[in-house]
């Protein structure tokens, strides 16, 4: 079994023992240790327990989630959100936690049927909830999207949201509509948030990010024309950048910062990055 996070089919819930993660509506438990706290042991802890689900397994050990539906205290424990987790864990632990929150998440947002309203059933043995009364079957959510790092010779286009840190700029991003490919969603939202028109797409490469539920698709697009206009209320600002005087980045193992990083290694001929997955 290799080391690190692998992914699963869903683990038997009757099978004893292994590890668990607790998750509420205030992100994972957590104690000096870790998230993961022996199963068994946690099961016994008088938790509001809504639903289990075998997710995988951590350095080949059995992993479970236990969705809670409020965040109940515990001695020496404390409730910690994925976005810390995300800048502060190892990106096997972080992998683990992106799987294990959208699992949670999709869980408490399938409680009831979306057709007739009656309260669902956990599939066993595939994840998916079922409407015992219309038969209704919803899976996990994952909802595709481009990210695009646009260029122009040595110039690079980036920008930025009100949400993000001050100083940071990134690639643009957005969700694909029903019916689109993702060559037209790179167009669309292009025009959409900074009016310039693209050419020339390159696929480089695809990153699941669980903020939240996305499957992002990295692409490269040459600069064909338009003066930049950023959109009312999704982009605080945009512009070009020269590769030598870059702003402040996304973090290291966004697919994000590889675009960027894999342009600039090619433009000026240092070893390419690596996409983390
Ligand atoms: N991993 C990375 O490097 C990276 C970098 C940038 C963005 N992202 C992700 O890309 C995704 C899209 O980026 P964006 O926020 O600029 O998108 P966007 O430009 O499409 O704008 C976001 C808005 O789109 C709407 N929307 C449409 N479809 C949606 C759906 N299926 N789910 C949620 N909202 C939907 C909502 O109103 C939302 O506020 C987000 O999940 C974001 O976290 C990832
Ligand atoms: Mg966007
Ligand atoms: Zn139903």
């Amino acid at each position: 079994m290799p080391a690190g996070w692998q992914t699963t089919p869903p683990l038997d819930n009757d099978q004893a023992g292994g590890w668990a993660l607790a998750r509420s509506t205030q992100g994972f438990l957590a104690d000096g240790n870790g998230v993961l706290f022996p199963r068994e042991w946690l099961k016994r802890q008088d938790l509001p327990v809504a639903a289990e689900h075998g997710l995988g397994h951590f350095d080949g050990e059995p992993v479970w989630l236990l969705e809670l539906r409020h965040p109940a205290e515990l001695p020496g424990c404390f409730w910690q959100n994925l976005r810390q987790f995300m800048l502060q864990a190892d990106y096997p632990t972080f992998r683990m936690l992106s799987f294990a929150e959208q699992i949670g998440a999709w869980d408490d947002q399938h409680r009831f049927c979306g057709r007739c309203g009656q309260a669902t059933v956990q599939v066993s043995r595939e994840r998916c909830m079922r409407c015992p009364q219309c038969g209704l079957h919803s899976y996990a959510r994952i909802s595709p999207s481009m990210i695009v790092l646009i260029t122009r010779g040595d110039e690079v286009l980036l920008a930025r949201s009100q949400r993000f840190p001050p100083g940071m700029y990134s690639t643009l991003a957005g969700f694909v509509e029903p019916g689109e490919s993702a060559e037209e969603c790179v167009a669309r939202e292009v025009l959409e948030e900074v009016g310039l028109q693209v050419g020339n797409l390159q696929y480089l490469g695809s990153q699941g990010w669980p903020f939240p539920h996305s499957l992002m698709l990295g692409f490269h697009a040459e600069y064909v024309s338009g003066e930049i206009v950023p959109q009312a209320d999704e982009i605080e600002d945009a512009r070009w950048f020269h590769i030598e005087e870059l702003p402040q980045l996304p973090m290291q193992r966004s697919i994000a910062r590889y675009l960027i990083d894999l342009y600039l290694a090619r433009r000026l001929g240092r070893p390419e990055p690596e996409l983390a997955r």
